[in-house]
């Protein structure tokens, strides 16, 4: 007899502390997401720059390759941490260089260790709000320049990291291809997390009725941000759904938000709301091309 299908997928948020310690952050993130794996998560999601601090000045001497004969040690320890939890990862993201160019890169690898896909973040990080917060990931990355998503027994999900989220046409495409939720490694800051953080997410997941996911970094301590420069992570790793109502949250520490996306809310969504069969495409086909 054919087993009934699956209705609904656990998700787990490593809100994890990065340190300046690479072999430290593996180690962390191993810990969590083996224990993820045995309180029932399915997709294990890590913080954007989880095995490096975040900032221009770190990633170089962080960088690794990802694909190739030779993977970095991050793609080989995230391979074994999906492969001995038992769970898809969505691994974060590492400073990439596959030859000379740095890159953002999200690993993805399934139950069994493979790494299905990457993500290399599209839209770079420029930012300058003055006395607040300037970042300019484009002095040091290379932007990606692929739309991402990968398959599981549930549909397919799509994958963008952090600034990515700000830019609806990814999440929009992906919704029309498909996916049943966007994730997104993320790292906003105590400038424009609380403005900006839980509304994109609300505002990405309305627009498509279905999931959205993010996972931040923890907070560093006071000190280290006033003394050091560390950058200060919002955290609020969440998981929104169809609706835009949140599902699930929490604060800047150090924890792991899990969450069931249900797909039934899914359907439901889109059976009260048909906004999939009541566009007009006649009135905005630029937005219908390439799909
Ligand atoms: N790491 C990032 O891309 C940060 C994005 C961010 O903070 C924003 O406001 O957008």
């Amino acid at each position: 007899m054919a087993s009934a299908v699956r209705k609904a997928l656990n998700i787990a948020l490593v809100q994890m502390k990065v340190t300046a310690n690479k072999a430290t952050n593996l180690q962390v993130a191993r810990e969590k997401v083996l224990a993820a794996g045995q309180n029932g998560a399915d997709v294990v999601v890590l913080p954007e720059c989880f095995n490096s601090p975040y900032g221009v000045q770190h990633f170089e001497q962080y960088a690794e390759p990802i694909e190739g004969t030779a993977p970095g040690e991050s793609i080989r320890a995230l391979s074994a941490m999906a492969k001995d939890a038992q769970v898809y990862l969505v691994g974060g993201t590492i400073p990439e260089v596959p030859q000379r160019q740095l890159y953002n890169t999200c690993p993805i690898f399934n139950r069994a260790g493979h790494l299905l896909a990457t993500h290399r973040k599209v839209h770079l990080f420029d930012i300058d709000v003055p006395g607040k917060m300037t970042f300019r990931e484009s002095s040091v990355l290379h932007a990606g320049n692929h739309l991402t998503q990968f398959t599981t027994e549930w549909g397919p999900i799509g994958v963008g990291i952090c600034y990515d989220l700000r830019f609806p046409e990814m999440a929009m495409i992906a919704a029309r291809r498909g996916c049943i939720a966007m994730i997104y490694p993320a790292a906003f800051n105590i400038t424009t997390g609380p403005v900006f953080f839980e509304l994109l997410q609300r505002a990405r997941a309305v627009d498509n009725l279905f999931f959205v996911a993010t996972c931040s970094p923890a907070r560093a301590d006071p000190e280290a941000i006033r003394n050091e420069g560390v950058y200060p992570a919002w955290g609020h790793s969440s998981v929104v759904g169809p609706v835009g109502e949140v599902i699930a949250t929490c604060d800047h520490e150090d924890t792991t938000v899990v969450a069931q996306l249900d797909l039934d809310r899914l359907d439901e969504a889109r059976r009260f709301y048909p906004i999939y069969q009541q566009r007009r495409f006649d009135l905005y086909p630029d937005v219908a091309q390439g799909l």
